[in-house]
């Protein structure tokens, strides 16, 4: 197994760019897929997420070509749902906004497909969508365990009507809900169960299906109606805004050791719920400064805090890495569905900080962390999980070198993280 050691990191300063957002690539390449018309997307993530998306669509028929460093994208639209003959199977790895979104498009278009995907994808619920779709006459079968993939999907014109689906686990079935909702036939009316968690999430799928025509009746986020008769138009051209989860790497490390950190690609105005990761900074100590094009922050002294997390359950695992540099505890809570993503980030977490020398309580729903003065050196275990080898970098700011195992991980939404994170040091 490769195996990456970062010497301890004195200082951080300067620029860095963060990729395209995975969250606003992998719905903008589905929804431009299905629209009237040629997209242009520009400044699409490059990573193993979206290959398995666009792997999908080429699979499905669709007509795109990609620019060769594979951040442009021109789309030939389907006008419609997707239709292809002979059976499929669509092998889509481990990313979660390939595997709900399409799940809830292929029931309503006329294919017949199997979709599959990591070992860890077989053991990510996915049972709520598929009763809500199931409501909807939607044909659905488990091909191993009940609410899990693999899926055999016969779709079909389905007609819409009421829907209900459970919000508490992920709010990606919500968004293939709604992003599926104009290929039926007639109005649908979603309804929420239990809370709905990740809900900033939501506003990114509603703003990207406006972005392509499409109005939602989002009635405080209990009820969502859209009404018969609309389908996605191109909207042309497309700028995939740079991912803010991807941001929080480098807005920590000038927390911690800045220095001045400019992190461009996102901006005051993103979409993006991961963005108020900065605000969570600023609470533990970070002076922020907001600008169109970029943020910045610069290193202060940082202090513990106490925080529910759910808005931002990417971004707040580097939370966890950082609550090592504060003073006092940091607690971040209600994030069960951090034990239903990658691995069971609740469990993965606690165990590779305490490998540290951390002190940490893991909770159903919460992880505490207590910093201490004596870091030990560890080699961290990844479990295939790309943040987990993203937010232990951070690390490396102590006096103590870290050891990332695995970290080529990190091809799931950023491929050469490692390469930037050094321009801020070297
Ligand atoms: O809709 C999306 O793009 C995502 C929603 C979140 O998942 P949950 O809604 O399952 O928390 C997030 O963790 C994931 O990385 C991306
Ligand atoms: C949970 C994540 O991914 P997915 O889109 O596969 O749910 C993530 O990127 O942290």
């Amino acid at each position: 197994m490769e195996q990456l050691t970062l010497e301890p990191i004195s200082k951080v300063s300067g620029e860095v760019n963060v990729p395209g957002s995975k969250s606003l690539s992998n719905r903008a390449l589905l929804l431009a897929a299905l629209a009237e018309g040629e997209t242009e997307l520009t400044n699409l993530l490059d990573s193993e997420d979206i290959e398995h998306m666009l792997n999908a669509l080429t699979k499905l028929g669709v007509t795109y070509s990609l620019s060769e460093d594979k951040t442009r994208c021109k789309v030939v639209g389907n006008g419609g749902a997707f239709s292809v003959a002979e059976p499929l199977e669509l092998f889509l790895g481990n990313a979660g906004t390939a595997m709900r979104p399409l799940c809830a498009a292929l029931a309503a278009s006329k294919v017949e497909v199997v979709l599959t995907g990591e070992p860890r994808m077989e053991e990510r619920p996915i049972g709520d969508l598929v009763d809500a779709l199931r409501m909807g006459n939607a044909e659905i079968e488990y091909l191993k365990n009940d609410g899990f993939p693999p899926l055999q999907i016969k779709g079909k014109t389905l007609s819409g009507g009421e829907m209900e689906v459970d919000g508490s686990v992920s709010s990606q079935f919500l968004t293939a809900l709604l992003m599926s909702a104009p290929l039926f036939t007639g109005d649908v009316t979603i309804r929420i169960k239990g809370e709905l968690v990740s809900k900033p999430y939501i506003d990114i799928t509603l703003d990207t299906m406006a972005k392509f025509g499409v109005e939602v009746n989002n009635d405080n986020y209990q009820t969502f109606t859209i009404s018969a008769g609309q389908s996605y138009r191109s909207p042309g051209k497309f700028m995939v805004e740079g991912d803010a989860s991807s941001a929080s790497y480098f807005l920590a490390a000038g927390a911690i050791k800045g220095g001045t950190v400019r992190v461009t690609g996102i901006g005051k105005n993103s979409i993006q719920g991961d963005i108020r990761f900065a605000d969570v900074l600023e609470a533990m100590g970070a002076k922020i400064t907001w600008h169109d094009e970029y943020v910045e922050v610069t290193g202060a002294p940082l202090k513990g805090i106490d925080m529910d997390m759910n808005h931002i359950p990417d971004a707040a695992m580097t939370i966890a890495t950082t609550a090592l540099f504060a003073q006092g505890p940091t607690s971040i809570t209600n994030i069960y569905n951090w034990r239903v993503k990658e691995t069971d980030r609740l469990n993965a977490m606690a165990t590779e900080l305490r490998k540290l020398g951390a002190e940490v309580e893991e909770g159903h729903d919460y992880i505490k962390v207590w910093p201490t003065d004596m870091l030990k050196h560890a080699a961290i275990d990844t479990y295939n999980d790309h943040r987990i080898a993203m937010c232990f970098s951070l690390v490396a700011l102590s006096d103590t070198p870290v050891t990332i195992n695995d970290p080529g991980c990190t091809r799931k939404t950023f491929p050469d993280y490692f390469t930037r994170f050094a321009t801020l040091y070297s």
